[in-house]
């Protein structure tokens, strides 16, 4: 059997890093190039960190990347428009995209859909890659139907871009598909300081707490008359998304649509 060719775009950040060694680790997937912008036509043995990897070169533009080598899959996790221009490319070269980059809109996921469906050809959007953060939105949605009210809390290191993370708004877009719509709290409720009650997705709060020493959390609460319910999920390292990653790689290879989360393709 051929070995899934892999580029993986931001491979000295938290989340690339650990994607190279994926894929380094991985018996059936060849790491054929990586895309970084500070570095382009070195080899990544090159570049401080990384070893063993003397035949894998290094591009700071996609298309010379995909011009030059032959490449099935592209792992990307960088930011947003680099990851949106990156995906798009990668489309146009019949290159599969596996995006964990979050921060996307509304507009961008739907212009990959229309190319996906054009292409046909597979692209997986994966705001969270850890399997057990896929399971804590599925539990969220299924709580959604009988609680209206609902807080989400997501907690993320400090160095993290985006607010609220990508998590925190698929799960609110996962609950507000069975939740019936609520404007939450008192009806004369006044923010007293700018942001107090958080962002506001159909009514519901989503709250986004930055510290050092966080990975990526989240926790999900539930509230009616008398009880409430939590829903949470840790993750304590970023191998923790490896598992989701891998999942995604190999299902990208077999699909010919696009899918916006994990909780798509996992049996
Ligand atoms: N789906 C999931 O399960 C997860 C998703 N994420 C998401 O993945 C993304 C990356 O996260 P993380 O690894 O923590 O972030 P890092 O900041 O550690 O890594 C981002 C990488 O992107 C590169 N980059 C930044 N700007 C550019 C640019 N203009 N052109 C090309 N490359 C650029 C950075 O290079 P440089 O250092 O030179 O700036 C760096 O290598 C984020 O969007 C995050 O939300 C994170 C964890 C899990
Ligand atoms: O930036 C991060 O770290 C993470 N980003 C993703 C998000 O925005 O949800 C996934 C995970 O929470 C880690």
């Amino acid at each position: 059997m051929s070995k899934v060719r892999v580029v993986v775009a931001g491979p000295r950040g938290r989340m690339g890093n650990e994607a190279v060694n994926l894929v380094k680790n991985t018996e059936n997937y060849e790491l054929v190039a990586v895309l970084d912008h500070r570095h382009g036509g070195k080899l990544l043995n090159d570049i401080e960190g990384f070893h063993g990897f003397s035949s894998v070169p290094v591009f700071s533009n996609i298309e010379d990347c995909f011009q030059n080598v032959q490449a099935d899959v592209l792992i990307d996790l960088t930011i947003p428009e680099v990851g949106m221009h990156h995906t798009r490319t990668a489309l146009q070269y019949g290159v599969r995209p596996v995006v964990g980059t979050t921060g996307f809109t509304n507009d961008d996921l739907q212009e990959l859909e229309n190319t996906c469906n054009e292409k046909e050809l597979g692209c997986i959007i994966a705001p969270n890659f850890a399997l057990g953060a896929v399971l804590m939105m599925k539990f969220s949605q299924m709580a959604g139907k009988y609680f209206r009210d609902v807080e989400i809390i997501e907690l993320h290191h400090d160095q993290k871009l985006d607010a609220p993370s990508g998590t925190a708004v698929k799960t609110a877009e996962m609950i507000s598909e069975v939740r019936e719509s609520k404007v939450q709290g008192h009806p004369a409720e006044k923010e007293t300081m700018a942001g107090a009650r958080g962002a506001n997705f159909d009514g519901m709060h989503i709250h986004s707490v930055r510290l050092p020493g966080l990975i990526a959390h989240q926790q999900v609460m539930f509230g009616s008359e008398g009880q409430m319910l939590t829903i949470r999920h840790d993750s304590f390292n970023r191998a923790s998304f490896m598992s989701g990653v891998k999942l995604a790689v190999d299902t990208v290879m077999k699909i010919d649509t696009f899918v916006y989360g994990l909780e798509n393709i996992m049996e």
